[in-house]
């Protein structure tokens, strides 16, 4: 079978089509038994395709975009941003799961480093999408890997799925943890160090 949808190397989609998103939302609101034309929900379906334009806006973005601006500040030796936010919706119920992400990356021998806030727009770009928090790790590292050319990176993401805690298994408070290690960080001392700086509190 086919991909109906059409994934560039990074699993990006084209545009995003309001209009049918709307459609859908109409539809589903019926599908439910409610009434898409009472006063409360008539503009419920506009509402949702806007935030889902919003949660979905990293299929639409380039993290070589994002890491654009780099500094040679003759600093080799290990960047970590602990704690960044994250919203990001599970591909198999499109429920959102939340938490922190901790990034890490040594720099290439070239001293090229990117901004602080950079590491976060990248986290970003991955999060708005549909996504496992497996991929979603492993692709925040890959891409630091390969734009920055860093040494050594390390990505750990902490968050809780609402599609454990709201339904299903209902488990609120369930943490999941991933890791994904690359290069230099794979050596036991350094990774070592890293994880004590980002369990750290
Ligand atoms: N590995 C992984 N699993 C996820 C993630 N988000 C959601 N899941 C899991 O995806 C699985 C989907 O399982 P299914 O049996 O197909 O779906 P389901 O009947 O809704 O499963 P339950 O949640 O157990 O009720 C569930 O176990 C979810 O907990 C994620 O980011 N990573
Ligand atoms: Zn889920």
């Amino acid at each position: 079978m086919t991909d109906p949808v059409t994934l560039d190397g990074e699993g990006r989609i084209g545009e995003f089509d309001e209009k049918r998103a709307e459609a859908a939302v109409r539809e589903l609101l019926i599908a439910v038994g409610e009434d898409p034309d009472r006063e409360g929900l008539a503009e419920t379906p506009a509402r949702v395709a806007r935030a889902y334009r919003e949660l979905l806006a990293g299929l639409r973005q380039d993290p070589e975009d994002v890491l654009t601006t780099t500094f040679d500040l003759g600093h080799d030796e290990m960047v970590l941003v602990k704690d960044i936010e994250i919203v990001s919706l599970c591909e198999h119920h499109m429920l959102p799961f939340h938490g922190v992400a901790h990034v890490g990356y040594i720099p290439a021998e070239s001293g090229k480093i990117t901004g602080l806030s950079k590491l976060a727009r990248l986290v970003e770009v991955f999060a708005r999408r549909l996504q496992v928090q497996e991929r979603l790790t492993t692709q925040i590292a890959d891409s630091l890997m390969r734009i920055l050319e860093a040494r050594g990176v390390i990505v750990v993401v902490e968050a809780e799925h609402m599609c454990m805690s709201v339904r299903g298994i209902r488990k609120p408070g369930a943490k999941t943890t991933t890791s994904a290690v690359r290069g230099q960080l794979r050596d036991a001392t350094t990774r070592a160090e890293a994880m004590s700086l980002i369990l750290a509190r």
